[in-house]
């Protein structure tokens, strides 16, 4: 198993470039799939465990997919036959693969998709999705496992209205609306940037979706859809990670190919701490001096605080100064990392969907196990400023949405290492 092992106390400095958004690029992936004519051509496509993953689901579909990592490239060419299956052993790996249920559906009449269950950050329904299937035409029935969704004939536009404003419903309902008859409403619709970044994909495709970005999404459906070429817009979550990472240590970094407006909530909160943040041409540069002030947070859908980024900033407010609390209201089970954090003598206690913290914590390096994606993140973040060594394991999280974090890291100055597990103990030993 390997583990990452950080020795707290280095302060970062320089630049670190960010990568394209994992959000956005597994559903444009998936929307490729909508493709009759051509091939889709993805660029900046950051090198993550998810993507391979998206990219095996593609294939297990009928598709051919050429992956070029060192050019951050994904040629996909879906002209023949979808197959109508998406197999449990992808759905399990990754929730997202949920997002071909509405290209296969709006392109076969009839998919099938392993039902994605509960995740380490608590039970994820798909029950926005499927009424929106259903608006438009398609019948949905469950057995041994799986979701299915069956039309007789095209799709048919609808208006639907979503009762949370839930990003892989607008997501999948967008896709299937791409091909269907007639014009779909999305209204409470998710307002995420990814969202635009996959409604100007279908444009560029050939589709007709407009609204994107705002609470109602209007797409007219079109017959057939050609393949394009796309690039992924930056990782907003990738980037405010190491913002905090430069916070946390009192460093001075840039980050570069960061889009100061897709961060509005999290600048403003950082700055409410005593972080200075600048635009510059490159991107953003956070500095940080003398002590941080504890903020209260809750996390919202878009444009609000993203829940996305709840755990690397309870690991900032760790080494603030007073009583700070954060609200998750996104995910029902969020928490996950508060233990892990205690085992680092993090002193906070769960009250409901809030986090009460009386800081600053006096933090000290321990063995601790990510949680989830952004859990793995923020433990060695908090492992920068630790008193002693932090090791982190379970990095299969860590490996979902961040490439190379240790490596980047290490280039600002942090004493940072990632070990295999034949020499793990060999070279613990020797930190
Ligand atoms: C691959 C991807 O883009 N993942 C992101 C996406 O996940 P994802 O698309 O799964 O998140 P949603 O926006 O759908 O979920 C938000 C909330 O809505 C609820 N819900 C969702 C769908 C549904 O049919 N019924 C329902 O009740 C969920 O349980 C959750 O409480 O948005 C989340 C919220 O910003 C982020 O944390 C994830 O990183
Ligand atoms: C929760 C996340 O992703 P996913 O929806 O892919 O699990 C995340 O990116 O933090």
């Amino acid at each position: 198993m390997d583990k990452i092992v950080v020795k707290g106390g280095q302060t970062l400095n320089g630049k670190v470039r960010v990568e394209g958004a994992k959000n956005a690029v597994l559903p444009v992936l998936a929307a490729a799939l909508l493709a009759t004519k051509g091939k889709n051509v993805i660029k900046d496509v950051p090198t993550l465990a998810d993507v391979l993953t998206i990219n095996e689901v593609l294939k297990s579909l009928n598709t051919e997919v050429s992956y070029n990592p060192e050019k951050n490239e994904v040629i996909i060419d879906s002209q023949k036959k979808l197959s109508s299956e998406a197999q449990f052993e992808y759905v399990r790996k990754m929730r997202a693969s949920i997002l071909v249920m509405g290209p296969i559906l709006a392109r076969n009449g009839f998919a099938r998709v392993a039902l994605p269950g509960g995740c380490a950050i608590g039970s994820r329904p798909i029950d926005q999705h499927l009424k929106g299937f259903e608006a438009m035409g398609a019948v949905i029935s469950f057995g041994h496992g799986f979701v299915e969704a069956t039309t007789n004939g095209r799709l048919k536009g609808a208006k639907i209205y979503l009762d949370v404003p839930s990003v892989g419903a607008t997501e999948n309902i967008m896709t299937a609306a791409a091909l269907a008859d007639g014009t779909t409403i999305i209204e409470n619709a998710a307002k995420e940037p990814e969202i635009v970044d996959l409604a100007n994909f279908i444009n560029e495709m050939g589709g007709v979706v407009k609204g994107a970005g705002t609470d109602t999404i209007r797409i007219e459906g079109v017959e057939e859809l050609h393949g394009t070429e796309h690039h992924i817009i930056p990782d907003r979550i990738e980037a405010g990670t190491f913002m905090v990472a430069a916070a946390i240590t009192k460093g001075n970094v840039l980050i570069e190919n960061a889009v100061p407006e897709h961060m509005t909530a999290l600048i403003s909160k950082m700055q409410e701490m005593g972080i200075e943040i600048t635009e510059e041409e490159q991107g953003l540069r956070v500095r940080s001096e003398g002590n941080l002030k504890s903020v209260d947070i809750k996390t919202m859908p878009h444009p609000g605080f993203p829940t996305d980024m709840q755990s690397q900033m309870m690991a900032l407010m760790m080494t603030a100064h007073g009583t700070g609390i954060i609200t998750e209201t996104v995910f029902e089970n969020r928490f996950m990392h508060v233990e892990e954090f205690r085992r680092m003598n993090g002193n906070m206690k769960i009250e409901g969907r809030s986090v009460i913290m009386e800081s600053p914590s006096d933090l000290q390096g321990a063995e601790v196990a990510a949680t989830d994606l952004r859990a793995a993140a923020a433990l060695i973040i908090a492992g920068l400023v630790a008193e002693g060594i932090t090791r982190v394991t379970e990095l299969y999280h860590l490996d979902r949405g961040y490439v190379d974090f240790d490596k980047k890291l290490a280039a600002l100055g942090a004493d940072i290492e990632r070990i295999g597990s034949e020499t793990a103990e060999k070279k613990v030993q020797l930190v």
